[in-house]
């Protein structure tokens, strides 16, 4: 029995090879951010209420118009299976079963068609693209999403160019094994093949308003930190935002992802989602007492499915949902509504 997402970490660390644990743990340059984001969780402290008479706590809550069980979702990661033979399809049954939302990446190594086929009716899931610079492959991508009955759209701005990995680059890992593949991508080559995923460094809010008017989706923009960028994002018609830093993985030295929510949520009226460095139910209610409606896990996910496959994730899942409860229990609240801006202070340590 693992009591704690570390201890997930620590056991996936001794099941996988060095190169797949580095990808997964890794972050950009000197991973300034990747420990940022953890960091910045610890530097806030919580200022509990006391004898408010909550014997019973409810942690639904709704995104998008999809009812969750809790307030916290897979964020979108890279190639699951690198963790797990079962890869994507394992993560959609746990997220089926916890209730909540699968973010399947556009970089999965399952295609959206399976992933949905696996997480079957009660699955919640959505999907996350990189616009590419040919607007008819990107089309093409979302009608996918589409038909497999993906219920939102999570457009990733935060990568213009890829981030440096040192730790990939000492350990040679630029290519899947091989038997793995996007499958996303595939057929979408003139000889019928798999197409490589592509940076635009050239993306604009002109690319935003073509995939707005594509689809009839909610849009997601995911990697947004500016609250003035939030703001134009609501302007072009976007549903909601996902401050994110990518963990860390892009643009290193960036601010902690906790610390931009609250400008953020402040600046817009839409639904505001965070992810980086969650780790802990009082994390859970950090972010939302600082405006968020929901938070993202990436790591946490793949620590889950590498230690022990579905079950894994379940277990990551199922901890984090009881300590939410737990802080929930601990700070007088009886429902996400009660999570005020007041339970959080910021320390300096
Ligand atoms: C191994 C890995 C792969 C990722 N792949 C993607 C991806 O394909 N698309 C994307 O938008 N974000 C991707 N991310 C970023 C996550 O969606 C998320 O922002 C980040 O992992 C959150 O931080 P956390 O890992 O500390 O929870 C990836 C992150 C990791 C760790
Ligand atoms: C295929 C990559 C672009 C996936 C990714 O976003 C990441 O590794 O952070």
């Amino acid at each position: 029995m693992l009591f704690s997402v570390r201890e997930f970490e620590a056991l996936a660390r001794d099941r996988l090879p060095r190169y797949a644990y580095d990808f997964i743990a890794g972050g950009a340059d000197d991973e300034v951010t990747v420990r940022a984001n953890e960091r910045a969780f610890a530097r806030l402290r919580l200022l509990p209420r006391v004898l408010r008479g909550h014997a019973q706590r409810d942690l639904c809550t709704t995104l998008f118009g999809n009812e969750v069980t809790m307030p916290v979702v897979l964020s979108p990661t890279a190639f699951h299976r690198l963790a797990d033979p079962q890869g994507e399809q394992a993560t959609a049954r746990a997220a089926a079963k916890a209730g909540t939302v699968m973010i399947a990446s556009m970089a999965s190594t399952v295609s959206i068609g399976d992933i949905a086929k696996a997480g079957g009716a009660d699955l919640v899931l959505w999907f996350q693209a990189y616009i590419q610079s040919d607007i008819g492959i990107t089309r093409t991508l979302i009608r996918r999403a589409e038909d497999a009955g993906c219920r939102a759209l999570v457009v990733t701005v935060d990568s213009p160019v890829f981030g440096w990995r040192e730790r990939d680059n000492r350990n040679g890992f630029h290519d899947l094994p091989p038997g793995m593949h996007c499958e996303n991508m595939r057929d979408l080559t003139a000889d019928g093949g798999v197409r490589d995923i592509e940076m635009v460094p050239g993306l604009s809010w002109d690319h935003i308003d073509r995939v707005v008017a594509m689809t009839d989706l909610p849009i997601v923009l995911k990697g947004v930190l500016h609250p003035a960028d939030a703001l134009t994002a609501v302007e072009h018609g976007v549903s909601g935002l996902f401050v994110s830093n990518h963990g860390g993985r892009q643009l290193d030295t960036v601010v902690a992802a906790i610390d931009a929510v609250a400008d953020v949520a402040a600046a817009v009226d839409v639904p505001v989602l965070v992810d980086g460095g969650v780790r802990r139910g009082t994390d859970v209610v950090k972010a939302l007492a600082l405006g968020a409606r929901a938070v993202g896990i990436g790591r946490p996910v793949l620590w889950g499915l590498a230690a022990r496959g579905e079950e894994g994730v379940t277990e990551v899942l199922e901890l984090l949902r009881a300590e939410t409860d737990r802080a929930f229990a601990f700070c007088g609240c009886a429902s996400v509504d009660h999570v005020a801006r007041d339970l959080v202070r910021e320390v300096r340590c």
